[in-house]
């Protein structure tokens, strides 16, 4: 039977790290069964609710929970049931990052998580070899991670996520994988994931086009709180940069004093916007509007005068 897909929510947090704060009362939901992304900029506290969500930091204040349940108020008992139900890829490419046992082989890192979710032998050999393959593995998979290079072992980070199909995956900045030689075996893979368990989804990236095609929400976060919550297509449409997505969420207004090429280059659009209005006004239209404007004031005073009289 297919475990159901767990909402998140994360409820008024806030984190300080070695005195300096990280989040101010952030707040965020993710829908079961749904694909959230979260995008910011470098520092904003991306990394930092992951570390919330997947039970690896306590935040100062608020609350976490995962499908209902309070992440940080289970106990120890509590917190590995709900790490249990859900695969993570955590950000950076090191080993510690990638979650990976450094002992065992590439197949041997996944055949471990799958014993651990009670998969029998055969089930075992038939998913770790079909991962290893849909994530261009196979021919690591007799290496230790550390004898492969980085971005072969940030798959196998993510093929050890993906594998037991857990109903909740969490994924801190795949951008690392997403080269292009590998980024469309590895959106094939979540697809699968997706149709196999139905399951909730986030993750967090840089990457524009990938927001826009794989989330079905968009959550800014800027500064270390959220600023803007939507559809991932709806907000994303029409941006191709990163000035675009600078300029449409206004990220530079939380990240201190504003760039001169800024201001510059919003003088220009303003110029621009003023432009094309100027030549879509009729002025026949003007004409009838102040004819209009002219014959209502007459008839008001008329009527006002007879009253008088
Ligand atoms: N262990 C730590 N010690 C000190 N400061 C930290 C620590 N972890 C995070 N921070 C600080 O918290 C802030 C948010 O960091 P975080 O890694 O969550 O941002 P991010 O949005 O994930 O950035 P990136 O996109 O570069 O991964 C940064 O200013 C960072 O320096």
């Amino acid at each position: 039977m297919r475990a159901a897909a767990p909402g998140m929510r994360l409820t008024g947090i806030t984190t300080v790290i070695d005195d300096s704060p990280v989040l101010h009362r952030l707040g965020l939901d993710v829908p079961a069964g749904e694909i959230t992304v979260v995008m910011g900029p470098s520092g904003a506290g991306k990394t930092t609710v992951v570390r919330h969500l997947t039970g690896l930091l306590e935040p100062d204040r608020g609350t976490v929970e995962i499908g209902g349940r309070d992440v940080w108020g289970s106990g120890p008992d509590g917190l590995r049931e709900i790490r249990n139900g859900m695969g993570v890829l955590l950000g950076g490419s090191s080993l510690f990052d990638s979650s990976l046992f450094a002992s065992l082989t590439a197949y041997e890192n996944l055949d471990y998580v799958l014993k651990h979710h009670g998969f029998g032998e055969a089930e075992r050999e038939q998913r770790a070899m079909a991962m290893l393959h849909d994530l261009a593995l196979d021919g690591v998979a007799s290496s230790l991670p550390d004898a492969m290079p980085a971005h072969a072992r940030r798959r196998l980070g993510l093929a050890r996520a993906l594998v037991a199909d857990r109903p909740a995956l969490i994924l801190d900045d795949i951008d690392v994988c997403l080269d292009a030689a590998h980024s469309p075996r590895i959106l094939a893979a979540l697809a699968g994931w997706r149709e196999r368990t139905q399951g909730t989804l986030l993750l967090t990236t840089h990457n524009i086009r990938l927001a826009r095609e794989l989330g079905d929400h968009l959550a800014i976060l800027c500064n270390g709180r959220i600023i803007t919550t939507g559809s991932a297509a709806e907000l994303l449409n029409g941006i191709d940069s990163n000035e675009d997505f600078d300029h449409r969420f206004r990220v530079s207004d939380f990240l201190g004093p504003p760039r001169m090429a800024d201001i510059l280059a919003d003088r220009e659009r303003d110029r621009e916007s003023r432009r094309g209005l100027q030549m879509t006004i009729d002025p026949m239209m003007v004409r009838a509007a102040i004819i209009g404007i002219v014959v209502v004031t007459l008839v008001v005073m008329t009527l006002t005068l007879a009253h008088l009289i």
